[in-house]
């Protein structure tokens, strides 16, 4: 079965994404800078805006060792213009079946979202294999990671939702998690005020709160 790996783009050392929501695509660069020199190498920059598409061109234009993906993608007409602007890598919340074969046939790799055991089955017979667990603090935390892994060997997760530097590194104990998302990485009001150096302060904290 085609896989759509998501995880073989990370790094062991990368195993947290920022889920950045940028309504003003000037931002794009400080906001890059700020979370590389703070050690965060993939990044994900949500069509929760209308810019999101422009922001990941001009991160990606900037040329770092950064991974550069867009998420928030609900509909496969978005498939395109991420493409185009350079994205990566793509993440849903959710999935459909419409959004599920977009994916499969753009070709990017993708990370599909799902919140029960049967969504993981729906997304795993799309070839599937790497899905966003959103949203993780209400669906079951920890414990639906640790349900699942018997079942479903074969998938791995990047849970999200509620993720933050006081469980990171619990949720990347667990075999099957590759990587942890979330706002608390960059949020939305620290980037509105263009504070970079608490963003990078932070940032820097998380990656040392992930490694514990
Ligand atoms: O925008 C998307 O595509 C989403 O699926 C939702 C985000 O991943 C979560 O909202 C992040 O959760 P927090 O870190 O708890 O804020």
């Amino acid at each position: 079965m085609t896989q759509y790996p998501v995880a073989s783009l990370i790094a062991p050392h990368a195993k947290l994404i920022p889920v950045l929501h940028v309504e003003d695509p000037d931002r794009a660069e400080p906001l890059l800078e700020a979370l590389v020199s703070a050690g965060i190498k993939i990044l994900e920059v949500t069509l929760r805006s209308a810019c999101g598409p422009e922001v990941i061109k001009r991160m990606r234009a900037l040329g770092t060792d950064a991974i550069v993906g867009a998420g928030t993608i609900t509909k496969p007409d978005q498939l395109a213009s991420v493409i185009d602007a350079g994205a990566e890598f793509g993440v849903s919340p959710a999935l459909t079946p419409a959004l599920a074969e977009g994916a499969r046939l753009s070709g990017l790799p993708f990370l599909p979202g799902v919140c029960t055991p049967s969504e993981a089955l729906f997304a795993r017979e799309f070839g599937f294999f790497e899905q966003k667990f959103f949203p993780a603090d209400l669906m079951g935390g920890l414990g639906w990671i640790k349900h699942v892994d018997p079942l479903f060997p074969d998938l791995k997760f990047c849970p999200t939702g509620g993720i933050s530097d006081d469980n990171s590194s619990q949720y990347l104990a667990l075999r099957n998690i590759f990587a942890v998302g979330g706002a608390f990485l960059a949020p939305r009001e620290l980037i509105e005020a263009a504070d970079w150096q608490t963003i990078h302060k932070r940032g820097k904290m998380s990656v040392a709160a992930a490694a514990r």
